[in-house]
Protein backbone atom coordinates (compact mmCIF):
# COMPACT_ATOMS: atom_id res chain seq x y z
CA UNK A 1 0.00 0.00 0.00
CA UNK A 2 2.53 2.54 0.59
CA UNK A 3 3.15 4.00 -2.55
CA UNK A 4 6.09 5.75 -1.40
CA UNK A 5 8.61 5.82 1.05
CA UNK A 6 11.04 8.58 1.37
CA UNK A 7 13.60 7.27 -1.32
CA UNK A 8 10.84 6.94 -3.43
CA UNK A 9 9.85 9.74 -6.10
CA UNK A 10 6.64 10.50 -6.06
CA UNK A 11 4.17 9.54 -9.35
CA UNK A 12 2.14 12.37 -10.50
CA UNK A 13 -1.47 10.60 -10.96
CA UNK A 14 -2.36 13.24 -13.49
CA UNK A 15 -0.94 15.32 -16.00
CA UNK A 16 -0.70 18.88 -16.33
CA UNK A 17 -4.08 20.36 -17.25
CA UNK A 18 -4.45 23.96 -18.21
CA UNK A 19 -7.90 23.86 -15.35
CA UNK A 20 -4.91 23.59 -12.85
CA UNK A 21 -4.67 27.00 -13.83
CA UNK A 22 -8.22 27.77 -14.37
CA UNK A 23 -8.89 26.65 -10.52
CA UNK A 24 -5.97 28.66 -9.38
CA UNK A 25 -8.34 31.64 -11.20
CA UNK A 26 -10.80 30.72 -7.94
CA UNK A 27 -8.17 32.01 -5.59
CA UNK A 28 -6.72 35.10 -7.23
CA UNK A 29 -10.26 36.40 -8.45
CA UNK A 30 -11.26 37.18 -4.73
CA UNK A 31 -8.65 39.74 -4.45
CA UNK A 32 -9.26 41.38 -8.20
CA UNK A 33 -9.91 44.96 -7.13
CA UNK A 34 -6.62 44.78 -5.48
CA UNK A 35 -4.67 43.06 -8.16
CA UNK A 36 -6.15 45.90 -10.65
CA UNK A 37 -5.74 48.82 -8.64
CA UNK A 38 -1.66 47.28 -8.37
CA UNK A 39 -1.91 46.68 -11.92
CA UNK A 40 -2.74 50.13 -12.75
CA UNK A 41 0.02 51.95 -10.40
CA UNK A 42 2.53 49.79 -12.22
CA UNK A 43 1.36 50.22 -15.63
CA UNK A 44 1.62 53.76 -15.53
CA UNK A 45 4.80 54.04 -13.49
CA UNK A 46 6.05 51.69 -16.65
CA UNK A 47 4.48 54.01 -19.33
CA UNK A 48 5.93 57.72 -17.69
CA UNK A 49 9.41 55.48 -17.66
CA UNK A 50 8.89 55.14 -20.94
CA UNK A 51 9.46 58.90 -21.85
CA UNK A 52 13.12 58.92 -20.51
CA UNK A 53 14.16 57.60 -23.59
CA UNK A 54 12.72 60.33 -25.07
CA UNK A 55 13.67 62.77 -22.84
CA UNK A 56 17.39 62.06 -24.05
CA UNK A 57 16.25 61.98 -27.59
CA UNK A 58 14.56 65.75 -27.07
CA UNK A 59 17.43 66.97 -25.06
CA UNK A 60 20.27 65.30 -27.53
CA UNK A 61 18.29 66.78 -30.77
CA UNK A 62 16.93 70.07 -29.70
CA UNK A 63 17.88 71.22 -26.49
CA UNK A 64 21.90 70.68 -27.08
CA UNK A 65 21.85 71.97 -30.15
CA UNK A 66 19.54 75.11 -29.95
CA UNK A 67 21.69 75.53 -26.44
CA UNK A 68 18.01 75.68 -24.98
CA UNK A 69 18.99 75.24 -21.14
CA UNK A 70 15.13 76.07 -20.19
CA UNK A 71 13.86 73.33 -21.75
CA UNK A 72 17.29 71.11 -20.23
CA UNK A 73 15.66 72.12 -16.89
CA UNK A 74 12.40 71.30 -17.81
CA UNK A 75 13.05 67.67 -18.84
CA UNK A 76 15.31 66.99 -15.86
CA UNK A 77 12.40 68.00 -13.79
CA UNK A 78 10.29 66.03 -15.57
CA UNK A 79 13.13 63.08 -15.09
CA UNK A 80 13.07 63.41 -11.74
CA UNK A 81 9.41 63.42 -11.41
CA UNK A 82 9.17 60.03 -13.15
CA UNK A 83 11.15 58.76 -11.16
CA UNK A 84 10.03 59.71 -7.89
CA UNK A 85 6.20 58.92 -8.57
CA UNK A 86 7.93 55.38 -9.85
CA UNK A 87 8.86 55.13 -6.70
CA UNK A 88 5.85 55.59 -4.79
CA UNK A 89 4.07 53.69 -7.27
CA UNK A 90 6.32 50.68 -6.84
CA UNK A 91 6.20 50.72 -2.94
CA UNK A 92 2.64 50.89 -2.99
CA UNK A 93 2.09 48.21 -5.08
CA UNK A 94 4.10 46.41 -3.32
CA UNK A 95 2.18 46.69 -0.28
CA UNK A 96 -0.90 45.47 -1.54
CA UNK A 97 0.60 42.52 -3.24
CA UNK A 98 2.32 41.45 -0.13
CA UNK A 99 -1.37 41.42 1.56
CA UNK A 100 -2.68 39.60 -1.36
CA UNK A 101 -0.18 37.31 -1.69
CA UNK A 102 -0.57 36.08 2.44
CA UNK A 103 -4.31 35.82 1.31
CA UNK A 104 -3.73 33.18 -1.27
CA UNK A 105 -1.28 31.27 1.09
CA UNK A 106 -3.63 31.74 3.86
CA UNK A 107 -7.19 30.55 0.97
CA UNK A 108 -4.95 27.95 -0.31
CA UNK A 109 -3.66 26.47 2.61
CA UNK A 110 -6.90 26.18 4.44
CA UNK A 111 -8.84 24.35 1.56
CA UNK A 112 -5.45 21.65 1.59
CA UNK A 113 -6.22 21.42 5.55
CA UNK A 114 -9.82 20.95 5.51
CA UNK A 115 -9.46 18.06 2.89
CA UNK A 116 -6.15 16.37 4.86
CA UNK A 117 -8.47 16.32 7.61
CA UNK A 118 -10.95 14.55 6.12
CA UNK A 119 -8.56 11.97 4.33
CA UNK A 120 -8.66 8.89 5.82
CA UNK A 121 -6.28 6.75 6.98
CA UNK A 122 -5.55 5.00 4.59
CA UNK A 123 -4.57 8.22 2.55
CA UNK A 124 -2.25 8.71 5.55
CA UNK A 125 -0.89 5.12 5.71
CA UNK A 126 0.40 5.46 1.68
CA UNK A 127 2.66 7.90 2.05
CA UNK A 128 5.31 9.70 4.52
CA UNK A 129 4.30 13.09 6.51
CA UNK A 130 7.15 15.02 5.70
CA UNK A 131 5.67 14.97 1.85
CA UNK A 132 2.20 15.64 2.93
CA UNK A 133 4.10 18.66 4.95
CA UNK A 134 5.64 20.17 1.90
CA UNK A 135 2.84 20.20 0.04
CA UNK A 136 1.40 22.51 2.18
CA UNK A 137 4.40 24.35 3.70
CA UNK A 138 6.60 24.88 0.65
CA UNK A 139 4.50 24.39 -2.40
CA UNK A 140 1.76 26.78 -1.16
CA UNK A 141 4.63 29.52 -0.21
CA UNK A 142 6.11 29.53 -3.92
CA UNK A 143 2.62 28.91 -5.86
CA UNK A 144 1.17 32.04 -3.99
CA UNK A 145 3.77 34.49 -5.41
CA UNK A 146 3.12 33.44 -8.55
CA UNK A 147 -0.19 34.03 -8.30
CA UNK A 148 -0.34 36.98 -7.11
CA UNK A 149 3.00 39.26 -8.18
CA UNK A 150 3.39 36.37 -11.29
CA UNK A 151 0.19 37.48 -13.45
CA UNK A 152 0.53 41.06 -12.01
CA UNK A 153 4.36 41.25 -13.93
CA UNK A 154 2.97 39.18 -16.91
CA UNK A 155 0.00 41.51 -17.56
CA UNK A 156 2.21 44.36 -17.06
CA UNK A 157 4.91 43.34 -18.82
CA UNK A 158 2.58 42.58 -21.99
CA UNK A 159 1.60 46.38 -21.71
CA UNK A 160 5.17 47.75 -21.11
CA UNK A 161 5.35 45.71 -24.59
CA UNK A 162 2.71 47.05 -26.50
CA UNK A 163 3.66 51.02 -25.33
CA UNK A 164 7.31 50.35 -26.18
CA UNK A 165 6.45 48.95 -29.69
CA UNK A 166 4.48 52.01 -30.29
CA UNK A 167 6.75 54.05 -29.21
CA UNK A 168 9.84 52.27 -30.73
CA UNK A 169 7.42 52.97 -33.87
CA UNK A 170 6.32 56.57 -33.16
CA UNK A 171 10.26 56.60 -33.29
CA UNK A 172 11.67 55.18 -36.17
CA UNK A 173 10.02 52.65 -38.38
CA UNK A 174 12.58 50.70 -39.62
CA UNK A 175 15.19 50.78 -36.74
CA UNK A 176 11.91 49.02 -34.85
CA UNK A 177 11.64 46.01 -37.71
CA UNK A 178 15.60 45.75 -36.77
CA UNK A 179 14.98 45.43 -33.16
CA UNK A 180 11.79 42.86 -33.28
CA UNK A 181 13.24 40.47 -36.08
CA UNK A 182 15.04 38.82 -33.31
CA UNK A 183 11.65 37.40 -31.72
CA UNK A 184 10.89 35.02 -33.52
CA UNK A 185 14.07 32.94 -32.82
CA UNK A 186 13.94 33.11 -29.25
CA UNK A 187 10.05 32.17 -29.55
CA UNK A 188 11.57 29.40 -31.07
CA UNK A 189 14.15 28.21 -28.21
CA UNK A 190 11.26 28.78 -25.34
CA UNK A 191 9.16 25.88 -27.18
CA UNK A 192 11.70 24.02 -27.64
CA UNK A 193 12.97 23.64 -24.05
CA UNK A 194 9.48 23.90 -22.57
CA UNK A 195 9.64 19.84 -22.17
CA UNK A 196 12.70 19.51 -21.00
CA UNK A 197 12.42 22.40 -18.77
CA UNK A 198 8.67 21.11 -17.02
CA UNK A 199 10.18 17.66 -16.35
CA UNK A 200 13.01 19.40 -14.63
CA UNK A 201 11.08 21.12 -12.31
CA UNK A 202 8.74 18.28 -11.42
CA UNK A 203 12.15 15.95 -10.52
CA UNK A 204 13.33 18.79 -8.36
CA UNK A 205 10.16 18.85 -6.45
CA UNK A 206 10.49 15.10 -6.11
CA UNK A 207 13.48 14.96 -4.33
CA UNK A 208 12.54 17.99 -2.39
CA UNK A 209 9.51 15.88 -1.08
CA UNK A 210 11.81 13.01 -0.33
CA UNK A 211 14.51 14.98 1.85
CA UNK A 212 11.27 16.20 3.54
CA UNK A 213 9.47 13.18 4.56
CA UNK A 214 13.21 11.96 5.55
CA UNK A 215 13.82 14.93 7.53
CA UNK A 216 10.23 15.07 9.36
CA UNK A 217 10.70 11.14 9.71
CA UNK A 218 14.05 11.51 11.09
CA UNK A 219 12.74 14.00 13.95
CA UNK A 220 9.87 12.22 14.48
CA UNK A 221 12.38 9.21 15.69
CA UNK A 222 14.97 10.93 16.80
CA UNK A 223 14.76 9.19 20.32
CA UNK A 224 14.93 5.28 18.64
CA UNK A 225 17.93 6.70 16.40
CA UNK A 226 20.29 7.55 18.99
CA UNK A 227 19.04 4.07 21.02
CA UNK A 228 20.34 2.22 17.95
CA UNK A 229 23.79 4.66 17.48
CA UNK A 230 22.33 5.44 13.69
CA UNK A 231 22.92 9.16 13.71
CA UNK A 232 26.37 8.47 11.20
CA UNK A 233 24.13 6.25 9.09
CA UNK A 234 21.12 8.84 9.03
CA UNK A 235 23.42 11.62 8.28
CA UNK A 236 24.84 9.74 5.49
CA UNK A 237 21.20 9.07 4.03
CA UNK A 238 20.65 12.37 3.97
CA UNK A 239 23.43 13.60 2.30
CA UNK A 240 22.47 11.59 -0.59
CA UNK A 241 19.05 12.91 -0.23
CA UNK A 242 20.11 16.44 -0.09
CA UNK A 243 22.87 15.67 -2.98
CA UNK A 244 19.90 14.15 -5.10
CA UNK A 245 17.94 17.79 -4.50
CA UNK A 246 20.77 19.74 -5.42
CA UNK A 247 21.72 18.08 -8.31
CA UNK A 248 17.61 18.11 -9.74
CA UNK A 249 17.93 21.82 -8.95
CA UNK A 250 20.94 22.71 -10.74
CA UNK A 251 19.63 20.55 -13.63
CA UNK A 252 16.68 22.69 -13.72
CA UNK A 253 18.18 25.84 -13.63
CA UNK A 254 20.90 25.22 -15.53
CA UNK A 255 17.90 24.58 -18.56
CA UNK A 256 15.86 27.71 -16.89
CA UNK A 257 19.07 29.47 -17.22
CA UNK A 258 18.96 28.80 -20.96
CA UNK A 259 15.91 30.93 -21.58
CA UNK A 260 17.93 33.84 -20.00
CA UNK A 261 20.85 33.11 -21.79
CA UNK A 262 18.95 33.24 -24.87
CA UNK A 263 17.31 36.83 -24.44
CA UNK A 264 20.23 38.39 -23.25
CA UNK A 265 22.84 37.19 -26.55
CA UNK A 266 19.76 38.28 -27.97
CA UNK A 267 19.64 41.71 -26.88
CA UNK A 268 23.18 41.79 -27.71
CA UNK A 269 23.05 40.80 -30.97
CA UNK A 270 19.99 43.24 -31.97
CA UNK A 271 21.93 46.37 -30.54
CA UNK A 272 24.79 45.56 -32.86
CA UNK A 273 22.63 45.31 -35.70
CA UNK A 274 20.60 48.40 -34.80
CA UNK A 275 24.10 50.56 -34.33
CA UNK A 276 25.41 48.81 -37.16
CA UNK A 277 22.55 49.52 -39.46
CA UNK A 278 22.21 53.18 -37.77
CA UNK A 279 25.72 54.25 -38.15
CA UNK A 280 25.67 53.03 -41.99
CA UNK A 281 21.82 55.07 -42.36
CA UNK A 282 23.48 57.91 -41.09
CA UNK A 283 26.37 57.65 -43.06
CA UNK A 284 24.12 57.35 -46.34
CA UNK A 285 22.61 60.61 -45.55
CA UNK A 286 19.27 58.60 -44.53
CA UNK A 287 17.61 60.61 -42.08
CA UNK A 288 18.47 59.18 -38.83
CA UNK A 289 19.82 61.39 -36.24
CA UNK A 290 22.49 60.55 -33.14
CA UNK A 291 19.73 61.24 -31.10
CA UNK A 292 17.60 58.98 -32.40
CA UNK A 293 19.78 55.86 -32.91
CA UNK A 294 20.50 56.36 -28.54
CA UNK A 295 16.59 56.40 -28.00
CA UNK A 296 16.15 53.21 -29.82
CA UNK A 297 19.55 51.90 -28.43
CA UNK A 298 17.41 52.47 -24.74
CA UNK A 299 14.27 51.05 -26.30
CA UNK A 300 16.36 47.62 -27.54
CA UNK A 301 16.95 46.92 -23.77
CA UNK A 302 13.57 48.16 -22.70
CA UNK A 303 11.96 45.86 -25.79
CA UNK A 304 14.34 42.99 -24.74
CA UNK A 305 14.08 43.54 -20.75
CA UNK A 306 9.94 42.38 -20.74
CA UNK A 307 10.48 39.44 -23.04
CA UNK A 308 13.11 38.28 -20.40
CA UNK A 309 11.14 38.85 -17.36
CA UNK A 310 7.93 37.36 -19.50
CA UNK A 311 10.57 34.22 -20.11
CA UNK A 312 11.57 34.42 -16.24
CA UNK A 313 7.44 34.74 -15.43
CA UNK A 314 7.07 31.62 -17.59
CA UNK A 315 10.38 30.20 -15.91
CA UNK A 316 8.73 30.59 -12.45
CA UNK A 317 4.83 29.37 -14.09
CA UNK A 318 6.19 26.33 -15.56
CA UNK A 319 8.33 25.54 -12.05
CA UNK A 320 5.53 26.32 -9.42
CA UNK A 321 2.85 24.34 -11.86
CA UNK A 322 4.58 21.57 -11.08
CA UNK A 323 4.08 22.52 -7.46
CA UNK A 324 0.17 23.67 -8.36
CA UNK A 325 -0.15 19.78 -9.63
CA UNK A 326 0.70 18.45 -5.82
CA UNK A 327 -1.69 20.89 -3.99
CA UNK A 328 -4.30 20.35 -6.14
CA UNK A 329 -3.83 16.43 -6.55
CA UNK A 330 -4.06 16.32 -2.77
CA UNK A 331 -7.42 18.08 -3.20
CA UNK A 332 -8.32 15.62 -5.18
CA UNK A 333 -7.63 13.00 -3.54
CA UNK A 334 -10.80 11.42 -2.51
CA UNK A 335 -12.48 11.06 0.79
CA UNK A 336 -13.29 7.44 0.29
CA UNK A 337 -14.59 6.68 3.57
CA UNK A 338 -17.22 9.67 3.99
CA UNK A 339 -20.83 10.40 4.26
CA UNK A 340 -22.92 8.35 1.74
CA UNK A 341 -25.43 10.98 -0.22
CA UNK A 342 -28.67 10.83 2.53
CA UNK A 343 -27.11 9.78 5.18
CA UNK A 344 -28.92 9.21 8.14
CA UNK A 345 -28.01 10.49 11.47
CA UNK A 346 -27.56 7.86 13.93
CA UNK A 347 -29.96 7.51 16.34
CA UNK A 348 -29.10 7.28 19.87
CA UNK A 349 -27.51 3.48 20.11
CA UNK A 350 -27.85 0.37 22.57
CA UNK A 351 -24.18 -0.92 22.14
CA UNK A 352 -25.62 -3.99 20.96
CA UNK A 353 -23.50 -4.86 17.37
CA UNK A 354 -23.44 -6.95 14.76
CA UNK A 355 -20.50 -8.18 12.58
CA UNK A 356 -22.10 -9.77 9.55
CA UNK A 357 -20.03 -11.73 7.04
CA UNK A 358 -17.04 -9.31 7.12
CA UNK A 359 -14.30 -9.25 5.02
CA UNK A 360 -11.29 -6.70 4.99
CA UNK A 361 -7.88 -6.43 3.12
CA UNK A 362 -5.68 -2.95 4.36
CA UNK A 363 -3.54 -4.23 0.62
CA UNK A 364 -5.27 -5.95 -2.23
CA UNK A 365 -6.10 -9.42 -1.93
CA UNK A 366 -4.54 -10.12 1.39
CA UNK A 367 -7.08 -10.63 3.36
CA UNK A 368 -6.55 -9.61 7.29
CA UNK A 369 -10.22 -10.92 8.22
CA UNK A 370 -12.21 -13.00 5.87
CA UNK A 371 -16.32 -13.43 6.60
CA UNK A 372 -16.54 -12.94 10.52
CA UNK A 373 -19.37 -12.74 12.23
CA UNK A 374 -19.85 -11.61 15.70
CA UNK A 375 -23.19 -10.37 17.75
CA UNK A 376 -22.18 -8.38 20.88
CA UNK A 377 -25.18 -7.60 23.61
CA UNK A 378 -25.84 -3.82 24.73
CA UNK A 379 -23.85 -3.66 27.65
CA UNK A 380 -21.91 -6.78 27.28
CA UNK A 381 -18.23 -6.24 27.53
CA UNK A 382 -15.78 -8.41 25.13
CA UNK A 383 -12.51 -9.00 24.69
CA UNK A 384 -9.78 -9.54 21.52
CA UNK A 385 -6.94 -11.54 22.49
CA UNK A 386 -4.44 -13.48 19.79
CA UNK A 387 -1.29 -13.18 18.40
CA UNK A 388 0.59 -10.47 17.32
CA UNK A 389 -1.03 -9.32 13.66
CA UNK A 390 -4.01 -11.55 14.14
CA UNK A 391 -6.15 -8.65 13.27
CA UNK A 392 -7.73 -7.46 16.50
CA UNK A 393 -7.01 -3.39 16.17
CA UNK A 394 -8.52 -3.77 12.39
CA UNK A 395 -12.06 -5.58 14.72
CA UNK A 396 -12.04 -2.36 16.36
CA UNK A 397 -10.71 0.11 13.39
CA UNK A 398 -14.11 -1.21 11.21
CA UNK A 399 -16.53 -0.62 13.96
CA UNK A 400 -15.11 3.09 14.09
CA UNK A 401 -15.18 2.77 10.19
CA UNK A 402 -11.64 4.51 9.88
CA UNK A 403 -11.70 2.20 6.79
CA UNK A 404 -14.63 0.37 4.35
CA UNK A 405 -15.01 -2.76 4.54
CA UNK A 406 -14.69 -5.00 1.45
CA UNK A 407 -17.16 -7.26 2.20
CA UNK A 408 -20.27 -8.21 4.45
CA UNK A 409 -21.72 -5.53 6.53
CA UNK A 410 -21.49 -3.83 10.37
CA UNK A 411 -24.44 -2.68 11.99
CA UNK A 412 -25.68 -1.05 15.55
CA UNK A 413 -29.08 -1.25 17.01
CA UNK A 414 -30.63 1.72 18.21
CA UNK A 415 -32.77 2.31 20.85
CA UNK A 416 -36.23 1.33 19.16
CA UNK A 417 -34.32 -1.63 18.21
CA UNK A 418 -33.61 -0.97 14.44
CA UNK A 419 -30.34 -1.87 13.15
CA UNK A 420 -28.83 0.61 10.76
CA UNK A 421 -25.38 0.15 8.75
CA UNK A 422 -22.65 1.86 9.90
CA UNK A 423 -21.36 2.61 6.07
CA UNK A 424 -24.82 4.25 6.08
CA UNK A 425 -25.00 6.52 8.35
CA UNK A 426 -22.98 10.25 9.01
CA UNK A 427 -19.63 9.53 10.23
CA UNK A 428 -20.34 12.28 13.25
CA UNK A 429 -23.25 10.50 14.66
CA UNK A 430 -21.53 7.03 14.32
CA UNK A 431 -18.16 7.98 16.30
CA UNK A 432 -19.80 10.19 18.51
CA UNK A 433 -21.23 7.81 19.65
CA UNK A 434 -18.31 5.32 20.25
CA UNK A 435 -15.62 6.24 22.51
CA UNK A 436 -11.67 5.06 21.10
CA UNK A 437 -8.84 4.88 23.00
CA UNK A 438 -5.95 3.71 20.88
CA UNK A 439 -3.01 1.93 21.08
CA UNK A 440 -0.60 5.38 20.39
CA UNK A 441 -2.66 7.71 23.24
CA UNK A 442 -2.07 11.35 21.25
CA UNK A 443 -1.61 13.97 23.27
CA UNK A 444 -1.61 17.56 22.40
CA UNK A 445 0.43 20.51 22.88
CA UNK A 446 -1.76 22.54 25.78
CA UNK A 447 -2.97 22.10 29.17
CA UNK A 448 -3.95 18.58 30.50
CA UNK A 449 -7.10 20.64 31.31
CA UNK A 450 -7.65 21.32 27.47
CA UNK A 451 -5.96 17.57 26.44
CA UNK A 452 -9.15 15.73 28.64
CA UNK A 453 -11.59 18.63 27.21
CA UNK A 454 -10.67 17.08 23.70
CA UNK A 455 -13.35 14.26 24.68
CA UNK A 456 -16.11 16.80 25.35
CA UNK A 457 -15.82 20.37 24.48
CA UNK A 458 -18.53 21.85 26.20
CA UNK A 459 -17.76 19.77 29.30
CA UNK A 460 -17.19 21.63 32.36
CA UNK A 461 -13.94 21.81 34.61
CA UNK A 462 -15.69 19.57 37.10
CA UNK A 463 -16.68 17.29 34.62
CA UNK A 464 -12.78 16.89 33.24
CA UNK A 465 -11.85 16.64 36.90
CA UNK A 466 -14.22 13.89 37.36
CA UNK A 467 -13.67 11.71 34.34
CA UNK A 468 -9.97 12.05 35.55
CA UNK A 469 -10.73 10.56 39.15
CA UNK A 470 -12.42 7.88 37.31
CA UNK A 471 -9.62 6.67 36.10
CA UNK A 472 -7.51 7.63 38.91
CA UNK A 473 -5.37 10.42 37.14
CA UNK A 474 -6.34 12.78 39.39
CA UNK A 475 -4.09 12.52 42.14
CA UNK A 476 -1.00 12.36 39.80
CA UNK A 477 -2.40 15.40 37.88
CA UNK A 478 -2.64 17.58 41.46
CA UNK A 479 1.04 16.77 41.96
CA UNK A 480 1.95 17.79 38.83
CA UNK A 481 3.56 21.38 38.68
CA UNK A 482 0.50 23.97 37.62
CA UNK A 483 -2.13 20.38 38.59
CA UNK A 484 -4.64 20.49 35.49
CA UNK A 485 -3.30 23.52 34.38
CA UNK A 486 -0.02 22.07 33.48
CA UNK A 487 1.41 22.43 29.72
CA UNK A 488 1.90 19.77 27.98
CA UNK A 489 4.63 19.73 25.38
CA UNK A 490 3.86 18.00 21.60
CA UNK A 491 3.04 14.43 21.53
CA UNK A 492 3.03 14.65 25.75
CA UNK A 493 6.84 15.01 25.20
CA UNK A 494 7.33 15.73 29.14
CA UNK A 495 5.02 12.63 30.54
CA UNK A 496 5.56 9.35 30.98
CA UNK A 497 3.93 6.56 28.64
CA UNK A 498 1.91 5.65 31.34
CA UNK A 499 0.69 9.19 32.17
CA UNK A 500 -0.37 9.63 28.57
CA UNK A 501 -2.44 6.68 28.74
CA UNK A 502 -4.12 7.52 31.88
CA UNK A 503 -5.17 11.33 30.50
CA UNK A 504 -5.99 9.82 27.10
CA UNK A 505 -8.46 7.50 29.33
CA UNK A 506 -9.65 10.67 30.96
CA UNK A 507 -10.56 12.01 27.27
CA UNK A 508 -12.18 9.06 26.49
CA UNK A 509 -14.35 8.74 29.53
CA UNK A 510 -15.51 12.54 29.31
CA UNK A 511 -16.99 11.94 25.71
CA UNK A 512 -19.75 9.08 27.56
CA UNK A 513 -19.90 6.57 24.65
CA UNK A 514 -22.34 4.32 24.33
CA UNK A 515 -19.63 1.85 22.97
CA UNK A 516 -16.10 1.91 24.92
CA UNK A 517 -13.08 0.65 22.48
CA UNK A 518 -9.68 0.20 24.04
CA UNK A 519 -6.96 -0.45 22.17
CA UNK A 520 -4.18 -1.75 24.64
CA UNK A 521 -4.76 0.96 26.69
CA UNK A 522 -3.54 -0.28 30.19
CA UNK A 523 -0.58 -1.71 28.67
CA UNK A 524 1.66 0.74 29.93
CA UNK A 525 0.21 1.82 33.49
CA UNK A 526 1.95 0.27 36.54
CA UNK A 527 0.59 -3.28 38.05
CA UNK A 528 -0.44 -0.79 41.29
CA UNK A 529 -1.98 2.14 39.15
CA UNK A 530 -3.50 -0.17 36.86
CA UNK A 531 -5.71 -2.22 39.59
CA UNK A 532 -7.01 1.54 40.81
CA UNK A 533 -8.03 1.98 36.84
CA UNK A 534 -9.66 -1.32 36.88
CA UNK A 535 -12.24 -0.06 39.75
CA UNK A 536 -12.67 2.78 37.22
CA UNK A 537 -13.21 0.64 34.26
CA UNK A 538 -15.34 -1.43 35.46
CA UNK A 539 -17.41 1.33 36.85
CA UNK A 540 -17.25 2.77 33.85
CA UNK A 541 -18.15 -0.52 31.73
CA UNK A 542 -21.46 -0.99 33.98
CA UNK A 543 -24.45 -0.71 31.58
CA UNK A 544 -21.99 0.15 28.66
CA UNK A 545 -20.61 -2.03 25.56
CA UNK A 546 -17.26 -2.26 25.35
CA UNK A 547 -14.69 -4.06 23.21
CA UNK A 548 -11.29 -4.17 24.77
CA UNK A 549 -7.52 -5.25 23.00
CA UNK A 550 -5.19 -6.37 25.44
CA UNK A 551 -2.29 -8.39 25.69
CA UNK A 552 -1.73 -8.82 28.97
CA UNK A 553 -4.22 -11.10 29.53
CA UNK A 554 -4.84 -10.54 33.72
CA UNK A 555 -6.56 -7.41 32.56
CA UNK A 556 -9.35 -9.05 30.94
CA UNK A 557 -10.40 -12.34 32.38
CA UNK A 558 -13.21 -10.70 34.13
CA UNK A 559 -14.89 -9.84 30.78
CA UNK A 560 -18.46 -10.78 29.80
CA UNK A 561 -16.45 -12.97 26.15
CA UNK A 562 -13.09 -13.10 25.51
CA UNK A 563 -12.47 -13.89 21.41
CA UNK A 564 -9.49 -15.65 20.40
CA UNK A 565 -8.64 -13.62 16.79
CA UNK A 566 -6.35 -15.76 14.75
CA UNK A 567 -6.61 -17.35 11.01
CA UNK A 568 -9.05 -14.61 9.81
CA UNK A 569 -11.59 -14.67 12.12
CA UNK A 570 -12.51 -15.75 15.27
CA UNK A 571 -10.79 -19.08 16.27
CA UNK A 572 -12.29 -19.43 19.59
CA UNK A 573 -14.90 -17.86 21.87
CA UNK A 574 -16.04 -17.76 25.27
CA UNK A 575 -15.72 -16.76 28.87
CA UNK A 576 -12.41 -17.06 30.59
CA UNK A 577 -13.32 -19.95 32.90
CA UNK A 578 -14.90 -21.68 29.43
CA UNK A 579 -12.21 -21.18 27.51
CA UNK A 580 -9.57 -22.12 30.03
CA UNK A 581 -11.80 -25.62 30.70
CA UNK A 582 -11.04 -26.07 26.59
CA UNK A 583 -7.68 -25.81 27.15
CA UNK A 584 -7.37 -24.84 23.55
CA UNK A 585 -5.41 -21.54 21.95
CA UNK A 586 -6.56 -19.27 24.60
CA UNK A 587 -5.41 -21.71 27.51
CA UNK A 588 -1.88 -21.75 26.09
CA UNK A 589 -1.61 -18.23 25.74
CA UNK A 590 -2.84 -17.91 29.03
CA UNK A 591 -0.67 -20.43 30.82
CA UNK A 592 2.41 -18.99 28.87
CA UNK A 593 1.85 -15.52 30.66
CA UNK A 594 0.22 -15.74 33.59
CA UNK A 595 1.46 -18.82 36.17
CA UNK A 596 -2.01 -20.48 36.66
CA UNK A 597 -0.83 -22.01 39.89
CA UNK A 598 -0.26 -18.26 41.11
N1 LIG B 1 -2.46 0.45 7.87
C1 LIG B 1 -2.14 -0.76 7.49
N2 LIG B 1 -1.76 -0.98 6.22
C2 LIG B 1 -1.43 -2.22 5.83
N3 LIG B 1 -1.46 -3.31 6.62
C3 LIG B 1 -1.82 -3.15 7.89
C4 LIG B 1 -2.17 -1.87 8.39
N4 LIG B 1 -2.49 -2.01 9.70
C5 LIG B 1 -2.34 -3.30 9.98
N5 LIG B 1 -1.93 -3.99 8.91
C6 LIG B 1 -1.69 -5.45 8.85
O1 LIG B 1 -2.91 -6.11 9.14
C7 LIG B 1 -2.70 -7.20 10.00
C8 LIG B 1 -3.55 -7.05 11.27
O2 LIG B 1 -3.11 -5.90 11.97
P1 LIG B 1 -3.73 -5.50 13.38
O3 LIG B 1 -3.12 -4.24 13.77
O4 LIG B 1 -5.20 -5.55 13.29
O5 LIG B 1 -3.20 -6.67 14.28
P2 LIG B 1 -3.30 -6.85 15.86
O6 LIG B 1 -3.85 -8.19 16.10
O7 LIG B 1 -4.03 -5.71 16.47
O8 LIG B 1 -1.77 -6.78 16.22
P3 LIG B 1 -1.07 -6.31 17.59
O9 LIG B 1 -1.46 -7.28 18.63
O10 LIG B 1 0.35 -6.40 17.25
O11 LIG B 1 -1.52 -4.92 17.86
C9 LIG B 1 -1.21 -7.24 10.28
O12 LIG B 1 -0.67 -8.20 9.41
C10 LIG B 1 -0.70 -5.88 9.91
O13 LIG B 1 0.58 -5.96 9.37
Amino acid sequence: MARNKFDVDERLESPFRWQHLKRAGKYIARHKYKMLAALLLSAMASVASLFIPKITQWVLDEAVPNKDTAMIGRMALLFVGIIALGIVFTTIRSRMMAHVSQRIIHDIRSDLFAHLQKLPFSYYDSRPAGKILVRVINYVNSVSDILSNGIINMILEIINLVFIVVFMFSTNTTLALVIIAGLPFFIGIIILIKPRQRRAWQNQSNKNSNYNAYLAESIDGVRVSQLFDRQEVNISIMERLANACRDAWLRAIKISNTVWLSSETMTQLVLTFLYIAGVYWMGGGKMVSFGVILAMGQYVSRFWQPITNLANIYNSFVNNIAYLERIFETMDEPVIVDDVPDAEELPPITGEVDYQDVTFAYEENINVLEHMNLHVRAGESIALVGPTGAGKSTVINLLCRFYNLNGGKILLHDQDGKAHDISQVTLHSLRSQLGIMLQDSFIFSGTIMDNIRYGRLDATDCEVIQAARRVRADELIRKMPQGYQTEIKERGGNLSQGEKQLIAFARTLLSDPAILILDEATSSIDTQTEKLLQEGIREMLRGRTSIIVAHRLSTIKNCDRILYISNKGIAEMGSHDELMAKKGLYYQLYTAQVDPSA
